[in-house]
Order: C-alpha cells, then sequence, then structure tokens
C-alpha cells in the first residue's frame, strides 16, 4: 500500500502536536509511552500506522520522532529509526477495532489503580458524568476497564488483547505499567484518554475516602 507524503506529513504533524500536549502534562515520565495514528486506508490484514520511535523524550520535538510501520510492526520505508518496543500492541488494537488513534501513558493513577483491581481483571466505575465520554449515555452507567497483566514479552500481551477488548470501552489498562487508548481519530482518543485518566483519579481517591484516608 502506498502512502502519499502528505499523509505522512499529516500523521506526523498530528502526532508532534498531540505528543507536545500530553507531555506538558507530565504524561511521558522517563521516556515512558507512545502514540501513533493510522495513514491511508484500512484493511484487518493490511494497513500502515505512524508511531513514536522507542526510548526517547518525548517531552522534546525532534526529526528522529515518528515512522511508518506495517500491521507487523516493521518500517516501511528505509530508516535508522526503532518503532516503540509495545509496536505490536498498537498492531493488534487496530487490527481488531479499526481505531484511527491510540495513546498509551504511564501514569501513577492509571499504575495505582491497575494494581488495586489487577486480580479482578477490570476496573469497575459507576455513575461518573465523564463515562459519556465514551458515548455511553445511560444514566448510571456502569462500566468494567480491563486490565491485562505486564509481561516482559510483548508479543504475550499483545496476545491477550483479542479476548480482553469490550466493545464500548476503548482501552486496555496494563498492570502496573500504564494505559493504551484509542479512538476514531487523534481528537477522540485524546478524550477518551482524558476520560479514563479522570476516571482512575476518581475511583482511586473514593477508594480511599471510604476505607477513612
Ligand atoms: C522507560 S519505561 C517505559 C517503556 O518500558 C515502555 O513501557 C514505554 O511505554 C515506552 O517504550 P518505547 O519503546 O519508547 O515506546
Ligand atoms: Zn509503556
Amino acid at each position: 500500500m502506498s502512502i502519499l507524503l502528505e499523509e505522512k506529513q499529516r500523521a506526523f504533524a498530528e502526532l508532534r502536536d498531540i505528543k507536545a500536549n500530553l507531555a506538558a502534562r507530565g504524561w511521558f515520565p522517563a521516556t515512558s509511552g507512545n502514540l501513533s495514528v493510522r495513514v491511508g486506508s484500512f484493511d484487518p490484514e493490511q494497513f500502515t500506522f505512524a508511531i513514536t520511535s522507542s526510548g526517547r523524550d518525548k517531552s522534546v520535538q525532534t526529526p528522529e520522532d515518528f515512522l511508518l510501520v506495517n500491521e507487523k510492526g516493521v518500517a516501511t520505508e528505509a530508516t535508522s529509526l526503532k518503532p516503540s518496543a509495545e509496536t505490536l500492541i498498537h498492531s493488534e488494537i487496530y487490527r481488531l477495532t479499526g481505531a484511527g488513534a491510540i495513546f498509551h501513558v504511564h501514569t501513577i493513577f492509571n499504575n495505582l489503580i491497575s494494581e488495586l483491581y489487577g486480580e479482578r481483571k477490570s476496573i469497575p466505575v459507576k455513575g461518573v458524568e465523564l463515562i459519556k465520554a465514551f458515548n455511553i449515555w445511560e444514566e448510571d452507567a456502569q462500566i468494567e476497564i480491563p486490565v491485562l497483566p505486564n509481561y516482559a514479552e510483548i508479543p504475550r500481551i499483545a496476545a491477550l488483547v483479542e479476548d480482553a477488548i469490550i466493545p464500548r470501552i476503548p482501552g486496555i489498562v496494563l498492570r502496573n505499567h500504564g494505559i493504551y487508548a484509542w479512538g476514531a481519530n487523534s481528537f477522540e482518543a485524546k478524550r477518551h484518554l482524558e476520560a479514563f485518566e479522570f476516571l482512575f483519579e476518581y475511583v482511586y481517591r473514593s477508594h480511599l475516602l471510604n476505607k477513612g484516608l
């Protein structure tokens, strides 16, 4: 599949903007986190996406920040850049959901909440207005956000994604690691990511309140 230069430039510019925005919140500590947007047409067996290169300081902008990869996570153009170590997880989410953008961040609250509910394998949230950010409009909606184990081998995690995805919930948490949030495009993926982080902080603080802490 050939990607037009202008599609690639648009994708890189979009990633640059979102990266700066999330970095300003401190959501990429110690080079953690990765971002991707899909480019060109989508076929579950063959697609391309732009992704952050591995191990870089995501709070600074450089010409080496992004590259294009295919559905196998292999660079589609000659480059010395290495795609994110977690590219296979992005790939699997695109394949299964047809999403347009996927954002992964490590935060204190997504780590704390993942540990609190890790054994339960999902984080319950009930009756919080921001659930509507996922286009769930029922009054007093109750949702579950899936939590997967954080294996050292990324292919082992990627293999669990299919069974973990809950259709109306655009995100998966890795235990003591971070969240992957996605959407039809960057605007939606960012809205979902912000909603997840709000809900994690809310649930965590409620837990402390209920314990009288
Ligand atoms: C430096 S800790 C974070 C990494 O281990 C990883 O989880 C991460 O999110 C960033 O990896 P990267 O390869 O830069 O995309
Ligand atoms: Zn990570």
